[in-house]
């Protein structure tokens, strides 16, 4: 996250870090919680890397210094990506994760709220993006769960600030005119939450950029609403 504060323990209870064990473990991507068994995510952080045994998901944590050998943590049952995701810049940069226990939520661990379809004109006025990512291009992954409000923008500014890319409705874009505040490198999978009317959704899954917190680049994000019917399918 560019801009960005550091947050407080409990104030994302729906953030993981989605960490990947092979010969080391380190930190990829972000998550949010949705039910006592499924995680939300984007499809392009587990690019080459569907075996649900190399993944381990961290919740109820602010800093990634937590994590030692014994800190517990949930392992993945299934993987399913969204059947029409190629790559996060042609959108359907989705996934959801099945742990292989229920999790037990806690006031660190909690749900966040799924926007429903009829939610898709809503306008989010209070939006947050959240992760362990980095604050500039040339960084590295934050140990304290980072936190920065950001503005949710049209689709058709967004259209125009991207013009080789297509911006469809089924991606949401957020950002600054001027940059300074954005995603950025090891944020992807994690939540762009919105507060609206007292209840906290996860209205985005951030996805990509061209740079980090550029002006006139905004962050997209997968837009979570238009896949409501996916989710509830596949969690079923
Ligand atoms: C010590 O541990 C680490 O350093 N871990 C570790 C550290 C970093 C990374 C990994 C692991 C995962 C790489 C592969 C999966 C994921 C590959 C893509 C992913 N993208 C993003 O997270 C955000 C993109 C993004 C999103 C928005 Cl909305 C706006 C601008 C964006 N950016 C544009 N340019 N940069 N950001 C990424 N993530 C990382 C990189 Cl490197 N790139």
């Amino acid at each position: 996250v560019v801009g960005g504060t550091v947050s407080s323990l409990g104030e994302w209870p729906w953030q993981v870090s989605l960490q990947v064990k092979s010969s080391t473990q380190k930190h990829f991507c972000g998550g949010s919680i949705i039910s006592n068994q499924w995680i939300l995510t984007a499809a392009h952080c587990i690019d080459n890397l569907e075996i649900p045994n190399l993944w381990r998901v961290y919740a109820g944590i602010l800093k990634l210094s937590e994590i030692k050998e014994d800190t517990p943590f949930f392992r993945v049952q299934e993987i399913v990506i969204h059947p029409q995701y190629v790559i996060a810049e042609t959108g359907y940069d989705i996934a959801l994760m099945k742990l292989d226990r229920s999790m037990n939520f806690t006031d660190l661990q909690w749900p966040v709220c799924l926007p429903s379809k009829e939610e898709r004109n809503t306008v989010y006025t209070n939006c947050w993006v959240t992760g362990w990512g980095y604050t500039k291009e040339q960084d590295d992954v934050q140990d304290t769960l980072q936190k920065v409000k950001i503005p949710v923008i049209s689709t058709e500014e967004c259209q125009t600030r991207y013009q080789q890319h297509m911006i469809n409705d089924k991606m949401i874009c957020a950002g600054y005119r001027e940059g300074g505040k954005d995603a950025c490198k090891g944020d992807s999978g994690g939540p762009l939450s919105c507060k609206h009317e007292e209840i906290w959704y996860v209205v985005g899954i951030i996805s990509w950029g061209e740079g980090c917190a550029r002006p006139e680049q905004p962050g997209v994000y997968t837009k979570v609403a238009e896949y409501a019917d996916w989710i509830i399918e596949k969690t079923a």
